[in-house]
């Protein structure tokens, strides 16, 4: 290998060299991505308030609560990068795309229908004894 070359590899080796600090910054814009541009995941973030406002306030288990919100808002994540991905991949119609956005939208939907019937088993019996 010749000095060039081996001066070529360093440069690209250091194009993106970050610390862990950074590593934690990228994800930090991810997440500001999908609170910016995603309005489902606003939605589930607002709901996601109430449900721990609710569960904190009924004492009911709060772990599984937490499990569910953190498994659907995980879940649009993956989603929004699917779509980037495939976004950047091809702008034009392609079957194969539209396969991986329906099974990725389909994830979220599949684990929001979870979360919503795990928290009215949980929500539901205390609130209506706290009400009645
Ligand atoms: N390149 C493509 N080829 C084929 N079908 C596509 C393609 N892009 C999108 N689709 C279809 O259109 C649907 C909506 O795609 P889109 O990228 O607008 O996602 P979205 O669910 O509207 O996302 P967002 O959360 O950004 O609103 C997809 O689920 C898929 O069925």
């Amino acid at each position: 290998m010749s000095s060039d070359d081996f001066s070529l590899k360093r440069m690209r080796f250091k194009k993106h060299p970050h610390t862990q600090l950074e590593a934690f910054k990228f994800a930090y814009e991810g997440i500001m991505h999908c609170i910016r541009t995603q309005r489902n995941f606003r939605i589930e973030l607002a709901l996601a308030a109430v449900a721990l406002g609710l569960s904190i306030w009924l004492k009911t288990g709060l772990a599984i609560i937490v499990a569910c919100i953190v498994s659907v808002l995980v879940l649009e994540m993956i989603n929004t990068a699917i779509e980037a991905t495939i976004d950047l991949i091809t702008e034009e119609y392609h079957p194969l795309a539209r396969i991986a956005k329906d099974v990725a939208a389909g994830a979220v939907l599949v684990a929001s229908l979870g979360a919503a019937l795990i928290g009215a088993i949980t929500l539901i019996p205390p609130l209506l004894e706290k009400l009645t």
